[in-house]
């Protein structure tokens, strides 16, 4: 149980900051596209493009229900939204900028997460 309780607490430990840039990510003014699922019934074409589909939303709730077993988990999840938007959205729309955006902001959040 002590070796349990001890990967537990370094789970949590890794994890607390992944829910601090996810709040980030969910407030940023650029978020908007990426908050929820895409709704597959008003982009009919997203779910034979995109394998993977990923938000934040389902992130959230990944990180609650302890989903996650590393931080790199986190930063996959994370990264395949903005993948997925490089995918369907061109570079020069409204959708794409805000995606080339919001993965600036994490890939620059997730350094400095690194780093300390
Ligand atoms: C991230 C992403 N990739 C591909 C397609 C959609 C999305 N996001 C959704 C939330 C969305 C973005 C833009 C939208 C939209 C809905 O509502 C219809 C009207 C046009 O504006």
């Amino acid at each position: 149980a002590a070796k349990k309780d001890k990967v537990s607490k370094k789970l949590i430990k890794e994890l607390a900051p992944c829910k601090a840039i996810l709040e980030d990510l969910e407030c940023h003014d650029d978020a908007w596209p990426f908050l929820l699922p895409v709704n597959t019934k008003q982009f009919p074409t997203y779910k034979k493009i995109i394998k993977c589909p990923m938000d934040l939303s389902t992130i959230k709730k990944r990180l609650q229900d302890m989903y996650y077993k590393s931080r790199e988990e986190f930063c996959t999840d994370v990264r395949q939204i903005f993948n997925n938007c490089e995918t369907f959205n061109e570079d020069d729309s409204p959708v794409g900028k805000a995606g080339h955006c919001m993965r600036q902001f994490f890939e620059a959040r997730w350094n400095d997460l690194c780093t300390s």
